[in-house]
């Protein structure tokens, strides 16, 4: 008797879009992963279920990612989320979901891109050594949301480790300024969103102290970036009950 396992069963919401036909198209080439379900707009959740789907995938939009999450953990199926718009409040109300369903699993990830795992982590570790650090994302012009939740991840993790250093506020003389000029402001980071045909994903991390900067910068040129980190996740969560956020934890050291 053979002690490998079937097929894991993953339902992918989103399923036309630009990431879900990119997940489709990599569960699909992968041995040991069996798409059961593409699910979009207008179509029936409950097909997921029906299908027996072990795993969600969810590459939707802001607005309806948790409705999304919500009837899964409460189906009992792990879910794999890249959608973007999550904030502390929707981490909270994801884990307070999760206090009834403990066995299910949720991976949130802002960036399923290793290079982009690492230029936040690396961005992280430079932070306290710079007083000053602004960060540029640009995308593609159908992009829904501004800033990235990449770039709103980044944002929240360099203000935590300047904070954990004890820094001060950075320096900035602006007096006069058209509104949007120094961008948005995440936690006294300034983020700036550029939208141009032709790109795809890409983000720089510019920090500056006296007499140098240093520049971070990730670039996606194709969604394939994205599908590795996608797999991964699908493979890990449904061993992996509760909540993850990022990719980091299933990196390894
Ligand atoms: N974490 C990561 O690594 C990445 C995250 N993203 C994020 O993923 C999300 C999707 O991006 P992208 O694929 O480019 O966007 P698209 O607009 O191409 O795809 C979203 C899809 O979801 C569909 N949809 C909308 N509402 C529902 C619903 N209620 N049920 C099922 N399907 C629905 C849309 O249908 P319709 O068009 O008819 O509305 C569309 O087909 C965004 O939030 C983006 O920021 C993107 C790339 C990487
Ligand atoms: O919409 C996109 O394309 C992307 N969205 C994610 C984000 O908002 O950070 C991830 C990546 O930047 C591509």
């Amino acid at each position: 008797m053979s002690d490998e396992r079937e097929p894991i069963r993953v339902g992918v919401l989103g399923a036309r879009g630009r990431m879900g036909a990119e997940v489709c198209k990599a569960v699909d080439a992968a041995d040991d992963l069996e798409v059961v379900a593409m699910i979009d707009q207008g179509d029936w959740l409950f097909n997921a279920s029906d299908a027996g789907a072990e795993v969600i995938v969810d590459f939707t939009t802001p607005d309806v990612v948790m409705d999304h999450l919500h009837w899964c953990i409460d189906q009992g199926i792990n879910v794999v989320v890249g959608t973007s718009g999550f904030t502390e409040q929707r981490f909270e109300r994801v884990r307070s979901w999760l206090q009834h369903k403990p066995e299910v699993g949720v991976v949130i990830a802002p960036n399923f891109g290793v290079g982009a795992v690492l230029m936040m982590e690396f961005a992280a570790r430079a932070a306290r050594f710079f007083e000053s650090v602004e960060i540029i994302e640009q995308h593609h012009p159908r992009k829904l949301d501004a800033p990235s939740g990449t770039a709103t991840h980044t944002a929240r993790l360099v203000a935590e480790a300047r904070a954990a250093a004890g820094m001060a506020a950075m320096p900035d003389a602006t007096k006069d300024e058209i509104a949007g000029a120094r961008g948005a402001e995440i936690d006294g980071v300034r983020v700036h969103s550029v939208r141009a045909s032709g790109l795809v994903a890409h983000q720089e991390v510019l920090f500056g102290t006296a007499g140098e900067t240093l520049t971070i910068r990730h670039d996606s040129f194709d969604r394939a970036s994205f599908m590795p980190g996608v797999l991964l996740a699908i493979r890990s969560v449904i061993s992996r009950p509760g909540l993850t956020i990022g990719l980091n934890p299933l990196l390894g050291p």
